[in-house]
């Protein structure tokens, strides 16, 4: 596939949501289909050494990616939705964002003991959301195998908060 440069397509936005956040905006990205398209294999082809049974991912922009991603690998796609979206009996962790706290949430028999699960998010920032997934994922007795984000924001301790697993990541800032 013809290269694309990612990060041309990726909109800073400064103070938002709040002072000080240099929010990355992924949506021209995602109305360009080559740029969405490239996007999604750079990161599929960055796990193609790793064993998974499962995509999990985090509302609202980790099912932008995570979705995609999980077609093109071959896998299965689970959500993880902000508290009281999801209908059936969960599992929930708090976490805390770049800018503010959370409820999260996965069903309880989403995942098998023992399936190995690609942790799938469009940014890593401070790690707090892909945190609370993996531990959710964990609770379920999931194997987290990686991380994948398409943009990981390495001025904050995301990579640092998440030692013990591989992070991947596709554009760096
Ligand atoms: O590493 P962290 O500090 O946790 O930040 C990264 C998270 O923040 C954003 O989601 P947000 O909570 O803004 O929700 P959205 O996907 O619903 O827009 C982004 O999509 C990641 O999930
Ligand atoms: N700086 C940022 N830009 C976009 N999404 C984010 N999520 C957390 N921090 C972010």
């Amino acid at each position: 596939m013809e290269k694309v440069n990612l990060k041309e397509k990726i909109r800073i936005i400064p103070d938002f949501p709040q002072p000080g956040i240099l929010f990355k905006d992924v949506t021209p990205l995602l109305k360009d289909a080559k740029a969405f398209a490239y996007a999604i294999d750079q990161m599929a082809s960055k796990c193609s050494s790793l064993e998974f049974d499962l995509i999990v991912g985090p509302e609202a922009r980790g099912f932008v990616i995570g979705a995609p991603l999980a077609y093109r690998l071959g896998v299965g796609f689970v959500p993880v939705r902000k508290k009281g979206k999801l209908p059936a009996a969960t599992i929930q962790g708090e976490y805390k964002l770049e800018y503010g706290f959370d409820v999260l949430e996965i069903h309880q028999d989403a995942i098998q003991p023992g399936q190995k699960v690609l942790v799938v998010d469009d940014l890593l920032a401070t790690g707090g959301t892909i945190g609370a997934t993996v531990r959710l994922v964990e609770k379920a007795q999931g194997i987290v195998s990686a991380v994948v984000c398409l943009i990981e924001l390495t001025y904050l301790p995301g990579r640092q908060n998440l030692k013990e697993y591989e992070v991947i990541s596709v554009i760096q800032y």
